[in-house]
């Protein structure tokens, strides 16, 4: 799920960033003082110093206030590449300044990412590399060796460490945010989902109308004795393709033994009734493989409401809840949307 997540990833980043921009900063604020106080014969460097330390003390400010744009990372990555380069290029030895260039590509991958990191890491590599062949030749200088290596062997590393990053971090969310029998999200997904959906600027502006359905298989503790376990888990997986195929994967929800939730978005009331009456005839109308024998019809109950911005997830379940109930004292195999059953099953 796109718009869920753990937000590891975005913590780790904002840490280094932090670290990264203040140490920086103070570095860069230190040099500036030399050659613009202390002893002042760059003064032209001085001043770029001075605002490359402002500038990264402002991004650490603004990460730890959390109000970051990810193109003022790139930025600030961006401008620090091209100092370490004209650093490179100007200094008289380079050897010093390559730790420099060693380093970035970690910082990169933390900062960006596997797949945007390899932009600076090529960038950086090749204008080092060229500085060092433009001022020693093309021989295979012990300086030229080592660089590149070592270099690459970051790179590979930070490559690596990434990836595996990544990957352990998306199980990790399938893991707490999705259920293993139906790959419906749960609970929790619905939680943050929702804080999602109202913090999101589109959601305050569009003012538009809100809905949340809540489903619940009919006698499904029927299906479960009659034909087994096995076949009640069948049951819940084929229901659970049957909504998200109408009311999309990202919105549809797990959220108990035989209920679903299904979050509807910026839908006129009567839109979101027919994605529910869709939902309910679909289920109803669909054949049940159970074993290869036997097939079976179920049928399911919905309770829908409306809500507004603002209101709480437990509120817009208790109303969503209210309805269904009140669908399962009606007779079942209804959408229930205010006090009046929509659809009877009759
Ligand atoms: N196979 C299977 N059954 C489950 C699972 N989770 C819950 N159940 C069963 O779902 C059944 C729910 O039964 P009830 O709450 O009595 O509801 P019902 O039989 O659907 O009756 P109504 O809701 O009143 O129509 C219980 O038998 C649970 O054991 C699951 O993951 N797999």
């Amino acid at each position: 799920m796109d718009n869920i997540e753990l937000n590891d990833t975005a913590q780790l980043r904002r840490a280094v960033l932090i670290g990264m921009c203040t140490l920086l900063g103070g570095l860069s604020l230190l040099l500036a003082l030399i050659n613009l106080v202390i002893s002042p014969k760059w003064t032209l460097i001085g001043y770029v110093e001075l605002f490359y330390a402002l500038f990264s003390f402002s991004l650490a400010w603004q990460a730890y206030k959390h109000r970051h744009k990810f193109w003022q990372v790139n930025l600030y990555l961006y401008v620090l590449t091209a100092i370490v380069i004209y650093a490179v290029t100007l200094s008289e030895t380079i050897n010093s300044i390559v730790c420099w260039a060693l380093i970035l590509p970690t910082v990169f991958y933390l900062l960006l990412g596997k797949k945007l990191a390899n932009i600076p890491t090529v960038i950086l590599l090749t204008a080092t590399t060229s500085t060092i062949i433009n001022k020693y030749g093309l021989v295979l200088s012990p300086l030229f060796v080592n660089f590149v290596f070592s270099y690459l062997l970051v790179w590979v590393i930070s490559h690596i460490y990434e990836s595996n990053r990544a990957a352990s971090e998306q199980k990790l969310q399938k893991l707490a945010l999705q259920d293993p029998l139906t790959a419906s999200f749960n609970r929790l997904a619905l939680t943050r989902y929702f804080e999602q959906l109202h913090s999101s600027q589109t959601f305050k502006h569009l003012g538009a109308e809100q809905h949340l359905l809540i489903l619940d298989i009919d006698f499904f503790k029927q299906v479960n004795d009659e034909f087994g376990h096995e076949a009640g888990d069948l049951v819940l997986q084929e229901c659970a393709n049957i909504i998200s195929r109408i009311a999309g994967n990202q919105r549809t929800f797990r959220i108990g033994g035989e209920e679903f939730c299904v979050v509807i978005e910026n839908k006129l009331k009567d839109e979101a009734l027919s994605i529910a009456e869709s939902i309910r005839t679909q289920v109803a109308q669909h054949q049940f493989n159970i074993t290869q024998q036997k097939e079976i019809n179920i049928t399911v109950s919905i309770g829908l409401t409306q809500y507004q911005s603002g209101m709480a997830l437990s509120n817009v379940l208790r109303q969503a809840d209210q309805r269904l109930y009140r669908a399962k004292n009606a007779g079942r195999d209804q959408v229930i949307f205010d006090s009046e059953p929509l659809v009877s099953s009759a």
